[in-house]
């Protein structure tokens, strides 16, 4: 908030949304401005303020300029108002000696194209078939807030807290989102020649102001709301799965233990699609989106990505109030169709499965007692009660409750008693299984055969395939099966490599 003047005498307090810095410090004493279509409102004291919402509705003139009125000319002494001339040779100096290349935004594309998807839109579609693990595309961010929690920072006298409130929709967002859109008016307005790039994207039912994006007075006409509503449809988070939190530096975590991920604008990526049950993952190192097949796609298909995540039992409900769609794939549909007692049996099966595997795993080491013995048979009765609640074939629809149960009994199994080669096969038998919950096609595998470990069809992606490859690896291990252990840990590999777009750093 600034006090301004106008040529009249006449006195207002002024407010500039969208700026790099607080309206007080872009107002130095002494500053002119032009503001454009100026909005008046009531303020909390019940006088008027001036607000600006557009940034290209405020135009800063230097003290040379001679839109400033005749009446001010004697005043302009201030030395902050430096001439264009000065500006350019500070400049100058900065790019002298430095090495200035073109930048490279978006690489492999040559097997994707933007085309017309139905009555969705435009959607991404490959050229060319492509395998699971493959890379797709890489792409930095056009922009991107990444947000320091009090957790990350460490220092809370630090922290700030950005909250945007939408007054039409009647909600709020914090975390980095006003932050980017912050960024990315700035970053539109001064640099003009950027606009084309987020010119076209989906703005839903927004109708922008008329002229948006045409250069007005040297600058460009930049519509705020516009953008917001560009970032609400496309913007993507990165939360970085927990076995990058080493590597990469994770989303912030206030005291509350709010998760605020960082959040960018991949102009190119924000024409995927949603689906439930997609083709494709993205992961991130730093602003670097990386987007792989998790799926073999052939030519021709269009790539999907999952907006939200699966086990969120709201998404169908922020599917249409987020994006505006109702999502139509098969596991939704399956939802629709699956009664609240069942989803509550399930709930209750898998939370006394958990009470179990809290025991299975306290007497690890001790295994092969009548008490571990009973541990396994119970775990496994009620995973088989839980099975019998599903009715669609796995082949249609993954059973993401059965996995989870599945794979968390192979994983105690396995680091509980990894010495012991009946609970290591019990595990590996286990595993398996999880993974066929997931829609995965997995040739032999089984101890005693001599046919190795093929992965025919890789299934969903939902979250701790990784974990559950590596169980089976330690299992096959455990029972001196090598080399069905190296072709589980290839396919923890490829897990890795899709989950965080690279496998340099696999161990
Ligand atoms: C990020 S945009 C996707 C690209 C957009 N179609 C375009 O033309 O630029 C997100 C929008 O795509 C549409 N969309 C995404 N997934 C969809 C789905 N599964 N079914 C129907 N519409 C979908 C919705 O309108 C959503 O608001």
């Amino acid at each position: 908030m600034a006090i301004v003047e106008d040529e009249k005498s006449e006195v207002f307090l002024l407010q500039l949304y969208h700026q790099v810095e607080m309206t007080e410090d872009i107002l130095v004493p002494g500053g002119i401005l032009i503001i454009k279509d100026p909005y008046l409102k009531l303020t909390a004291d019940g006088r008027h303020g001036l607000r600006v919402d557009h940034v290209s509705d405020a135009v800063f003139l230097l003290a040379h300029d001679r839109r400033v009125p005749s009446c001010w000319h004697s005043e302009l002494t201030n030395p902050q108002l430096k001439s264009a001339d000065f500006w350019k040779t500070k400049g100058k100096g900065f790019l002298v000696n430095q090495d200035i290349r073109p930048q490279l935004n978006i690489f492999d594309v040559g097997s994707l194209l933007i085309r017309q998807s139905g009555s969705r839109g435009r959607g991404l579609f490959t050229t060319k078939a492509v395998k699971t693990g493959d890379l797709m595309f890489c792409e930095k961010a056009f922009a991107y807030a990444f947000h320091e929690g009090e957790g990350t920072s460490g220092d809370s006298s630090r922290l700030t807290m950005n909250l945007l409130i939408d007054v039409n929709a009647n909600s709020f967002t914090s975390g980095a989102q006003p932050e980017l859109i912050t960024m990315l008016v700035r970053k539109l307005y001064r640099n003009p020649s950027l606009t084309s790039a987020v010119k076209g994207l989906h703005c839903g039912s927004y109708s922008p102001v008329q002229g948006t994006f045409d250069i007005i007075d040297g600058m460009p006409v930049i519509d705020s709301f516009l953008l917001t509503r560009i970032l609400l449809l496309n913007s993507f988070g990165c939360k970085f799965p927990e076995k990058a939190g080493a590597l990469k530096r994770p989303v912030g975590i206030d005291r509350l233990g709010n998760v605020f991920p960082s959040l960018g604008l991949w102009t190119f990526a924000s024409h995927m699609h949603h689906s439930c049950l997609s083709n494709a993952f993205c992961s991130f190192i730093g602003d670097m989106m990386i987007v792989r097949a998790i799926a073999d796609i052939p030519v021709d298909a269009e790539i999907t990505i999952q907006y939200l995540n699966p086990f969120n039992p709201q998404r169908q409900q922020k599917y249409i109030i987020n994006w505006a769609f109702a999502c139509d794939c098969a596991m939704c549909e399956d939802d629709d169709h699956t009664s609240d007692i069942v989803i509550a049996k399930r709930k209750r099966l898998g939370e006394s499965l958990q009470q179990l595997l809290r025991l299975l795993s306290r007497r690890g080491g001790s295994s092969g007692t009548a008490g571990i013995a009973s541990l396994i048979r119970k775990s496994s009765d009620l995973l088989a009660e839980m099975e019998e609640t599903y009715i669609k074939p796995t082949e249609e629809v993954p059973r993401l409750t059965l996995w989870v149960g599945y794979r968390d009994f192979a994983c105690a199994l396995t680091l509980t008693g990894a010495g012991l080669s009946s609970n290591a096969q019990k595990a590996i038998e286990i595993g398996l299984k999880a993974l066929r919950c997931l829609r995965f096609v997995i040739e032999s595998g089984s101890l005693g055969s001599n046919q190795g470990l093929v992965v025919k069809k890789w299934g969903y992606m939902a979250s701790g395939e990784l974990d559950c490859w590596i169980c089976l690896k330690t299992a096959y291990d455990c029972t001196g099966s090598h080399e069905l252990a190296l072709a589980a840990e290839g396919c923890a590999k490829v897990c890795y490599r899709i989950q965080l777009g690279e496998a340099e750093t696999f161990q």
